[in-house]
């Protein structure tokens, strides 16, 4: 008989903190925009057939082996990965993800990875990917071999732009394709794919607040709150913008480790939770005013510069600043501009706010090209940073190869509530060709 093939793709873009990283995972309100621009994609392959023994392949070209300096790839056969605990399913009969993993399970899945790959930083990559294919095909599809590959085309891995949760967002909804007879994700799918992504965003970070994939899978502008009870729902909504915002983000292309950035600052909160605790209530005041001011048609630029100045502050005071970050500030201060760290610091990213694009609010338009360039020449240790220039929000998870996701933020600008301001009917045409190619394509 021959072999029967699927194949599916996923894309989830990468996101940008506003304000509020690291409160955030304490409880307090913080703002992150998608980055429609930049994405993960993941693409599955499934073959059955009923002589061979089905194999499940995780291939990372993006992620490097510490040892070999190569990508990192994993094979194993399908019967060896680790049962999953039992999942109940949801009215559409789809999975939903156990409240927490079983140790047991991640211990397991070490112990298989570590079979081929010897260095624990060579084996924690593959392990977000493994489970999800455990609990997501394994338990559905037991016979079919089952291929995942995730493609970063231009967010940068590990700079604080959101890749874990964009490859982890990514390869949920990949999964959940398989199972689903739809072209668009509707809102229940999105719903799971959101939750499965934040257990397998778990593996990677340890505690994260969830901001990552919320923001990864529904796209737009989120203001979330995570609850007190582990367990329960964050508080999250979405912003209405009123003027999208244009920003530069520097990569100052220091490497960081989100785990153990928020190890430290939670190990700092607790032994010395006098200190910390108002500098986070501070910190979630921030956020809350910049929510208010970016409603209104008309922003106060003045005080938009100030609410950045006092987060990065705030940000310094839990020891998340890095000099190179530092260097991006007194850069862009010298046009009158503030900049703040965003993601987990230590490294990544900056991001500096240029105001709206219509430049009805903010710099004049040769400023901001002129705080791009000078950006964009900086270094740090003789690396050069690099910088993006880009549209705040746009399109979360979609299935597709994210081709056209891209496109209509490129071009334009989509509101996420459905008012959509769109450049003109060429843009409209090119993305429905591209709509049409692909659909041909399939
Ligand atoms: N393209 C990718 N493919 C596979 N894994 C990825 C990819 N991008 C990120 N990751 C995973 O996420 C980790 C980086 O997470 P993190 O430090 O939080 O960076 P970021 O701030 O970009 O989310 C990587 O070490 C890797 O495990
Ligand atoms: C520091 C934190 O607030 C954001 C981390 O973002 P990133 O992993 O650096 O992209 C952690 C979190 O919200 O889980």
């Amino acid at each position: 008989m021959p072999p029967i093939s699927t194949t599916s793709h996923a894309s989830a873009p990468g996101k940008c903190i506003l304000l509020g990283e690291h409160s955030v995972v304490h409880g307090h309100p913080a703002l992150a925009v998608s980055l429609s621009t930049l994405r993960i994609t993941t693409t599955i392959q499934t073959s059955s057939t009923s002589t061979s023994n089905p194999t499940a392949t995780v291939i990372l070209p993006d992620v490097c082996s510490v040892v070999t300096s190569l990508p990192l790839t994993f094979t194993c056969p399908l019967s060896s990965l680790p049962p999953p605990s039992p999942t109940k399913s949801n009215p559409h009969n789809l999975p939903t993800p156990p409240a927490f993993l079983p140790p047991l399970f991640l211990e397991a899945l070490t112990a298989l990875v570590s079979k081929t790959h010897k260095d624990p930083d060579d084996i924690s990559p593959f392990l977000p990917f493994l489970t999800l294919i455990a609990y997501l095909h394994k338990s559905k599809s037991p016979q079919s071999s089952i291929s995942v590959t995730i493609t970063s085309a231009a967010l940068p891995v590990g700079s604080g732009l959101g890749s874990s949760a964009a490859a982890c967002v990514s390869c949920s909804a990949a999964l959940l394709k398989l199972l689903v007879p739809l072209s668009t994700p509707a809102l229940p799918h999105k719903k799971l794919i959101n939750e499965w992504s934040y257990l397998a965003e778990c593996i990677v970070h340890g505690t994260p607040s969830g901001i990552d994939n919320s923001v990864s899978t529904y796209g737009g502008a989120c203001s979330f709150v995570k609850s007190d009870n582990p367990g329960d729902k964050p508080n999250m909504f979405f912003i209405n913008i009123k003027k999208p915002l244009d920003i530069v983000i520097t990569n100052t292309q220091v490497p960081k480790s989100t785990r153990k950035l928020v190890k430290m600052v939670g190990e700092k909160k607790q032994n010395h939770p006098n200190v910390i605790n108002p500098v986070m209530t501070s910190m979630g005041e921030v956020c809350k005013s910049f929510v208010e001011l970016i409603k209104k048609e008309k922003v106060d630029f003045d005080v938009v510069n100030e609410l950045f100045t006092l987060s990065h502050s705030l940000l310094r005071v839990l020891g998340v600043s890095h000099p190179a970050l530092e260097l991006v500030l007194t850069t862009t201060n010298k046009y009158g501009v503030a900049s703040k760290l965003t993601g987990a610091g230590g490294g990544g990213c900056a991001i500096t706010l240029l105001g709206a694009t219509d430049n009805s609010w903010g710099l004049d338009e040769a400023t901001r090209t002129a705080v791009h360039n000078k950006l964009s020449g900086l270094r740090w240790n003789w690396t050069r940073f690099k910088t993006f220039r880009t549209v705040c929000g746009g399109e979360g998870v979609t299935w597709g190869d994210g081709e056209s996701a891209s496109a209509t933020t490129k071009n334009g600008y989509r509101n996420w509530y459905g008012a959509t301001i769109i450049t003109g009917a060429i843009t409209g045409f090119g993305v429905m060709a591209t709509l049409a190619f692909l659909k041909a394509k399939k």
